[in-house]
């Protein structure tokens, strides 16, 4: 007859670790701090992209990466605040890209991480149930798995002005039905996206978001769908969109 080890014997099971890009300055909301500390219903945004990521029972860490040198606030901002303590924090500083943060992020991750959602500090009201489909279809097996939406507007291809303003000439009118808005967090298998963080080089501002660069490994990446409220921060409008979504909450909670 077998005998079964002892539980500290035993492997931990591979975990899930969520890091949130929160190093940009938000230059499109407007002067002020940086993006990710300004407040939303009275709380810094950073700290409710922690909270949604940290309600998924599928996250057990959250690496949060700071400003450059904005990492001690932000470790005394996550002191401050109520936090799930089944969930372990780090905070590390960032670069000068979101490629880049993101890959200070995985650096900064444990062995015994297997799956990693990247979730934008700039998306603070992702709703739990998005977090964890994303979470589910990674573990189910796909390699990298973006939330995304069907699009309201028809796009245009163009080809951009010199000069900001100057009428700009059309190219191509993409097929709407086929296009998606993608969001955070996107989901990866780790291995996955710290070769595509190792060996995609992208020129400028770099990637826009890490799936592309999973893309470009030749990698499969499949979209399940988005919310409504995961929508990003970007422009000072969306200020006012976030406060509604959180006042609605809010109401329906009881508060
Ligand atoms: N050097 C950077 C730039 C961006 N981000 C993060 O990437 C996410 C998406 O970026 P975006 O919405 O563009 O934020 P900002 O770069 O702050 O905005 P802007 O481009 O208007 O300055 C944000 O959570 C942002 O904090 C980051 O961690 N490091
Ligand atoms: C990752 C992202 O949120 C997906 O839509 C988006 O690409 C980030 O772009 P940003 O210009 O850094 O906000």
């Amino acid at each position: 007859m077998s005998s079964t080890p002892p539980p500290t014997d035993r492997p931990r099971p591979p975990r899930t670790a969520a890091v949130i890009p929160a190093a940009g300055r938000g230059v499109r909301l407007g002067p002020g701090t940086p993006k990710a500390l300004r407040v939303l219903g009275g709380t810094p945004m950073l700290i409710h992209a922690i909270r949604a990521m940290a309600a998924s029972r599928a996250v057990s860490l959250v690496v949060v990466v700071a400003p450059p040198d904005g990492a001690p606030e932000v470790k005394h901002l996550l002191d401050e605040h109520a936090l799930p303590e089944r969930t372990d924090y780090l905070v590390v500083p960032g670069g000068e890209t979101r490629q880049e943060s993101v890959r200070l992020g995985l650096e900064a991750l444990p062995e015994d991480i297997a799956v990693v959602l990247v979730h934008d500090a700039a998306r603070p009201l992702v709703p739990v149930d998005t977090v964890d489909a994303v979470a589910a279809a990674v573990r189910d097996g796909a390699p990298a798995v973006v939330p995304a939406l069907p699009l309201a507007d028809t796009v245009k291809e163009v080809e951009p002005a010199a000069t900001p303003g100057e009428p700009e000439p059309v190219l191509a009118t993409p097929v709407r039905a086929r296009l998606r808005a993608v969001q955070t967090p996107q989901g990866f298998d780790r291995e996955t996206l710290e070769r595509a963080h190792a060996e995609v080089a992208v020129d400028g501002e770099g990637a826009t978001d890490d799936a592309g660069m999973v893309e470009r490994l030749g990698q499969p990446v499949v979209v399940v769908p988005g919310h409504e409220e995961a929508f990003k921060v970007t422009r000072p409008l969306d200020l006012v969109l976030a406060e509604a979504v959180l006042a609605r909450r809010r109401a329906n909670d009881g508060f």
